[in-house]
């Protein structure tokens, strides 16, 4: 024992017992605490790369297409074409979307085939691609996450992926449906939680499609309706790993994930359902109150993530701001207040499921239009193609170059059910656009591509179908 040591032992074993006691006892809880915290630290978890799916141009659905194929197949009256002429016009899409296959084979009839086609070609292709990019052998997979919430086949699309990638007798295989749009930061959370249960670091596999094909809606229920004319085909696939020497690779480290569920609330629970109307034809109805819903979910939502990402300046800010409006005898007001997200985000991938759902989450954050320009420009160019939109959205910041290493990014969804789920990115290195980025070669035309915005409810005039057109012209004649 070295002299100081032996000082120190000596002066400790003067100390009287009553001080001496206490003073042992916080030191053994400390190292207890510490050794306790190492043992349970979680491997860091990264997302090493992600792709997303770009059907062929000749698969685009501009308004014409819509209206032909709904004029040729006889199954609208001209009071719900007009309708979805409406909605249509004011959703936000732009001419350039992509509809499944069916829409584009002279028959107009949803089949299983056709769901299968459409499953298949947007699966497979984000699949090879993000496995080729990221030098991944499907063998070195040991998660595979799949979600769709329309469609559920059986054999299931994960097992469509096992055996078209010939992937290894032992991964862990999760299939699911029925989890709306955020299925997509669902399946992130799930992954980086399977990972770390895992003894060895691995792979996990996470893809996320939408399947509209045998949810395509022929009838005249207008909630039905308006799924038609917002929901588009978009896949992605996200390699999320936490092998240690695959950091250098990666792109993002994850930091924090939340997931909430308002499904205990009846209008929560109802606000998007897939439903039979009146004469059996099947579709997803989305509720008018679905806004309303998405906003009262984010609330409670940003109230359990505020404390674990904003900084301590700005809760004491949003702190004080409450106080503030309380004191001054106005609840409402403090009650309407909300932190600020800019001061923990650089970046946010906000759920694009609607032109009304970007307004509400825009109104309620306090976010500048910069800020829900990536949203608004991803519903624009791809629709809502459901749990895939986040990553559509985290390409558009790659295509643009804005992300800068150390920069924190959240992906906010909302799905059916009704549920909100956040993923919180730290980015590891500069990211620009790969070469499979969707948005190769029309970055650059957003946001000037963006329509102008129109208040909601204006006044507005159909303009007469070319059958109208052709009754009008037969009874001047
Ligand atoms: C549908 C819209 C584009 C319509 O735009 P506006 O709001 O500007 O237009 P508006 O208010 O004048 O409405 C135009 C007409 O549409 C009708 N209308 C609007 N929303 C409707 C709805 N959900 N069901 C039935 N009708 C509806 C209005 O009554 C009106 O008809 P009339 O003139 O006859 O009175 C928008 O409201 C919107 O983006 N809504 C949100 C879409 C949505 O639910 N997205 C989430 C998808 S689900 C999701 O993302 C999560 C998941 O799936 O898991």
């Amino acid at each position: 024992m070295s002299s100081s040591m032996a000082a120190a032992v000596s002066s400790l074993r003067a100390l009287p017992l009553h001080t001496l006691v206490p003073l042992v006892a916080s030191a053994l809880a400390f190292v207890v605490t510490v050794f306790r915290r190492l043992l349970r630290r979680q491997r860091p978890v990264y997302l090493l790369n992600y792709s997303c799916h770009l059907p062929d141009a000749d698969r685009q659905c501009n308004l014409e297409v819509c209206e032909y194929f709904g004029l040729r197949s006889k199954r609208y009256t001209d009071e719900t074409a007009d309708f979805m002429r409406l909605i249509f016009r004011k959703s936000g899409l732009g001419q350039e979307t992509f509809a499944p296959p069916f829409i584009f084979s002279g028959k107009f009839e949803k089949t299983l085939a056709f769901a299968i086609q459409e499953a298949e070609e947007g699966l497979f292709t984000v699949v090879s691609q993000l496995l080729a990019k990221s030098d991944v052998s499907p063998r070195d997979v040991s998660v595979l996450i799949v979600a769709c919430s329309m469609f559920s086949p059986q054999p299931s699309l994960a097992s469509m992926i096992v055996r078209r990638f010939k992937m290894r007798d032992d991964v862990k295989v999760y299939s699911f449906a029925g989890m709306g749009c955020s299925a997509g930061t669902v399946g992130i959370d799930m992954a980086a939680r399977l990972l770390r249960v895992q003894r060895r670091p691995g792979y996990a596999l996470v893809v996320v499609t939408e399947n509209t094909s045998l949810n395509w809606y022929f009838g005249n229920n207008k909630h039905m309706l308006v799924t038609n004319c917002i929901f588009r085909v978009g896949s992605a696939a996200a390699l999320v790993t936490d092998v240690p020497a695959r950091r250098a690779d990666a792109k993002y480290e994850l930091m924090r994930t939340l997931r909430t569920h308002h499904g205990a609330d009846d209008a929560a629970y109802n606000a998007a359902v897939q439903m039979e109307d009146e004469d059996g034809g099947v579709g997803v109805a989305l509720t008018k109150d679905l806004v309303r819903v998405a906003g009262a979910g984010l609330r409670s939502h940003i109230a359990t993530l505020a404390p674990y990402v904003l900084p301590v300046s700005e809760l004491l800010r949003y702190v004080y701001r409450v106080a503030w409006a309380y004191s001054g005898g106005n609840p409402k007001a403090a009650a309407a207040l909300v932190p600020d997200f800019q001061r923990a985000f650089e970046h946010m991938c906000i759920h694009s499921g609607g032109k009304a759902v970007i307004d509400t989450v825009a109104k309620l954050l306090g976010f500048a239009p910069a800020v829900v320009e990536p949203a608004r420009a991803t519903l624009h160019r791809f629709g809502n193609t459901s749990s895939s939109l986040v990553f559509y959205e985290l390409a558009y910041f790659e295509a643009k170059r804005r992300v800068r290493a150390g920069d924190r990014l959240w992906m906010l969804a909302f799905g059916t059910g009704f549920k909100a789920c956040s993923v919180v990115w730290r980015a590891l290195r500069d990211s620009g656009p790969d070469a499979d980025n969707p948005w190769n070669g029309c970055a650059h035309r957003y946001p000037a591509a963006l329509p102008v915005p129109t208040p909601r409810r204006q006044n507005y005039q159909p303009q007469p179908t070319e059958q109208q057109q052709q009754q009008e012209e037969q009874k001047k004649h």
